[in-house]
């Protein structure tokens, strides 16, 4: 087992975890990390008059996390090696993020994608997000395109609002619609129960739509969170349309040391624990319907730094 995380239905046996560092698994072949994201408090500001949703979040990575399999192609072919449960290829964000950069830099090569998927769909950890600035990140070094951090995002940005805080590489501070960011490198580094109900994923789409949504939280500033002041203003509305978070948040406030939070529009919720120990003790009393794991927070993105290295690749 490694020595950073645990997964499965609780209280299942703990399984291989897949966030190594950057590395070659095969010929050609590069296994990129894709982290989880939580936000640790995130309030709904206000509505801009396009209809997005102006709010204040704190991101921090979590030491968990898909794995791409990237092996780039002389031929101009983007494509996909495994069909994803439940992600058609046209609404695949690997793809879409491999061929937008293709467009954007006019890069004549492609790749064949492989998603090793852990993280719950639907699930606030920016799965999805994480995964396609994942691909943004590998394929600009492996194709060579020479893109800056800051282009980068502002592609990202492009195919979904978590994607920009992926591709700068540190945790942050969030505010506009999630795209103005101050990383935050001074953050504890907690280790953290995640606990989800299986296969039910929130559509974050339909929970910034409720119109039961907070949508005027006053500005607040760190110190707010730093002292407790804050929560996530999604929790009554998707507790109102998945009424096991309700369960799970309550027997996280029982339970752990730490109150139960939600992450992004949920539907996972997180706890803060003393050590890993405590996490993964807590992580064994988690009823048998519910998913869980325990992560590790993290201030860095695992390819912060390799993907802007010089240099030959790898
Ligand atoms: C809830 C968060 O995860 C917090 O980090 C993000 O704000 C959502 O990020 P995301 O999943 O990448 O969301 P996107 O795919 O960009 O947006 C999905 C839909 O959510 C709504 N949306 C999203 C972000 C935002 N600031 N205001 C919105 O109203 C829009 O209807 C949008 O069409
Ligand atoms: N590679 C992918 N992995 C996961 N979801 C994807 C992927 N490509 C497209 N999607 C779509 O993105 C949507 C959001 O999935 P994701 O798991 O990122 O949600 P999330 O963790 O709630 O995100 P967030 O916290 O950013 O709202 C899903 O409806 C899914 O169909």
């Amino acid at each position: 087992m490694s020595d950073r995380v645990s997964e499965g239905a609780a209280p299942a046996v703990d399984v291989p975890a897949g966030l190594e560092g950057p590395h070659w698994d095969g010929e050609g072949v590069l296994a990129a990390p894709a982290p989880a994201k939580l936000n640790l408090f995130l309030h709904i500001t206000g509505r801009r008059a396009d209809g997005m949703h102006t709010l204040q979040t704190l991101f921090q990575f979590l030491d968990w996390g898909d794995t791409l399999h990237l092996t780039p192609t002389a031929q101009p072919v983007i494509e996909r090696a495994a069909t994803i449960p439940g992600i058609p290829e046209e609404e695949d964000l690997t793809l879409r993020a491999a061929r937008l950069l293709a467009e954007h830099t006019g890069h004549d090569g492609g790749v064949r994608l492989c998603l090793e998927k852990r993280l719950p769909v639907g699930g606030g950890l920016g799965g999805g997000s994480s995964d396609a600035a994942t691909v943004l990140l590998a394929l600009n070094r492996l194709w060579g395109c020479g893109l800056s951090r800051a282009e980068l995002a502002g592609l990202g940005a492009a195919l979904g609002a978590d994607i920009p805080v992926f591709i700068g590489g540190s945790a942050a501070w969030a505010e506009g619609v999630g795209e103005r960011l101050s990383p935050v490198g001074e953050l504890a580094e907690p280790w953290y129960l995640v606990v989800w109900p299986p296969g039910e994923g929130v559509s974050t789409r339909r929970a910034f739509a409720d119109p039961a949504l907070t949508r005027n939280h006053p500005e607040v500033t760190i110190l707010d969170f730093s002292q407790g002041r804050c929560g996530n203003d999604f929790g009554p509305v998707v507790e109102r349309l998945h009424p096991e978070l309700v369960r799970i948040r309550e027997w996280l406030d029982r339970n752990a040391p730490g109150p139960g939070r939600l992450t992004g529009s949920g539907a996972c919720s997180f706890a803060e624990c003393s050590d890993r120990a405590q996490a993964e003790a807590l992580r064994a009393l988690v009823p048998t319907e519910w998913s869980a794991a325990v992560a590790r927070g993290r201030n860095r993105h695992p390819l912060a730094d390799w993907a802007f290295a010089t240099g030959r690749e790898g």
